[in-house]
């Protein structure tokens, strides 16, 4: 079902969806009705997202859960281990995993801001996984951005399965539940957003038509599993994670409707706009998806593409400038080769440049820049993204520790001559 935030209405059995209310005495074939909200009930009707569901079982009826003493690598702000560090760091690609490994345990935890009790902020993670998931998870702590680089992904949810391959993102409201199959390797990106839910960003000047179309957000249809069968359900719940059994599989909507749903994107599709005149604007001009704060324009997190496009502007230093930022940007590349860095930022790794602290072009790349032949040139068969947000995003202990770190990412930046002033 196409379009962002739509009203949809879907039944995997003719009959099973209420027609003309949500909660009827009597819901068709003892289906259970449940609504389940991802704004407060009095949100304004611009911000309200709700749906409802129609379910062979109550979610309500499980038993209590415990907590999970697994291996797991996920872990939830604030991260208080010793100072944040104000260098620009930079991570190999983690490695596949050898032995068997599912999505939720391939789960790493980089960097993050915020406050997971507070519901602020967001979580840079990464997974590696070869094994699809037979367990089901939900995140009660916030909704979650997936960006496959390596691997297909489908996404049984309770409202349906979603097809995720690489350039495509996938999102899960908070508390919906999934389970994660791969094909075989498979690694990725996960944007935890404890903040306000993600959406379109304003377009202002560009009119009404651009960036992220909403018509290419798609939705899936109800699907469901009538499965009797002992399921581990796994919860993060205030950044731990809890566990229960059911004696029946949770992907049981049989219909539901509502604005509140999972999703994907087709990141090709993104309608890039640039300048055709000079000058390198502003990297806004690539956001996909915006999780706002209370101060306008300043986000909890922007979900940014650098996607393919033609370079055309005259007399201009076409690269990323060098530049201080007061966001945080958490970057990662899922294909090809980034236009900012010439090596060292593989797909499949990651980079992180906070608050104030300097970067930009290396080296290598600022001397191809400052000497190329300004024609139109098209940028090829790459995909690179931010999560770009308002607050410092802090590493945490693994990932400073982590050997996939880079010691030396300082001396891409290294050896610029000294600009030379008439005598
Ligand atoms: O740092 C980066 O590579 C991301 C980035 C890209 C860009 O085109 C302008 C600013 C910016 O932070
Ligand atoms: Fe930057």
């Amino acid at each position: 079902m196409t379009g962002f935030s739509n009203q949809f209405s879907t039944e995997a059995v003719p009959g099973a969806l209420p027609v003309g209310c949500n909660s009827p005495q009597q819901v068709p074939f003892g289906l259970y009705a449940e609504q389940l909200s991802g704004t407060a009930f009095t949100a304004p009707r611009s911000e309200n997202k709700r749906s409802w569901l129609y379910r062979l079982r109550p979610t309500a009826s499980h038993p209590k859960f415990v907590e999970y003493t697994g291996l797991s690598g996920l872990s939830s702000s604030p991260f208080d281990q010793g100072p944040t560090s104000p260098n620009r760091l930079r991570w190999d690609p983690v490695p596949l995993p050898v032995g068997e490994v599912d999505f939720l345990e391939g789960l790493r935890t980089y960097a993050g801001n915020g406050n997971v009790a507070e519901g602020v902020g967001m979580v840079a993670h990464i997974y590696a996984c070869n094994k699809s998931m037979s367990r089901v998870f939900m995140n009660s702590d916030g909704e979650l951005l997936i960006v496959p680089q390596e691997g297909r992904l489908r996404i049984v949810t309770e409202l349906g399965v979603l097809d995720v391959p690489p350039l495509y993102i996938a999102v899960i409201p908070r508390g919906v539940r999934f389970r994660v199959e791969v094909d075989g390797p498979s690694r990725g990106y996960v944007c935890e957003n404890y903040g306000a839910m993600f959406r379109l960003p304003e377009l202002g000047p560009i009119g009404s038509n651009g960036l992220a179309n909403p018509r290419d957000f798609e939705t899936p249809v109800a699907w469901f599993e009538d499965r009797d069968e002992r399921t581990e359900l796994i919860q993060k719940f205030q950044g731990s994670l809890w566990t229960t059994t059911l004696g029946h599989s949770p992907f049981d909507v049989v219909a539901w409707h509502g604005n509140l749903g999972p999703y994907r994107y087709d990141l090709t599709r993104f309608n890039t706009i640039n300048t055709v005149s000079y000058d390198h604007p502003d990297p806004s001009i690539f956001t996909v998806l915006t999780s706002p704060t209370d101060t306008p324009g300043t986000a909890n997190v922007d979900f940014v593409i650098f996607p393919p496009r033609w370079m055309v502007a005259e007399d201009t230093f076409r690269p990323p400038w060098f530049h201080r930022n007061i966001m945080s940007e958490f970057m990662g590349l899922i294909c090809g080769q980034y236009d900012a860095k010439e090596g060292g930022f593989a797909p499949g790794g990651a980079s992180l440049h906070n608050q104030m602290n300097s970067h930009g072009p290396d080296r290598a790349s600022y001397e191809k820049a400052i000497a190329a032949k300004l024609e139109p040139h098209k940028i090829k068969d790459t995909m690179a993204f931010m999560f770009e947000s308002r607050s410092v995003i802090r590493s945490t202990g693994w990932a400073m520790t982590s050997p996939t770190l880079q010691p030396h990412y300082d001396d891409c930046w290294a050896d610029f001559r000294k600009a030379v002033l008439p005598s």
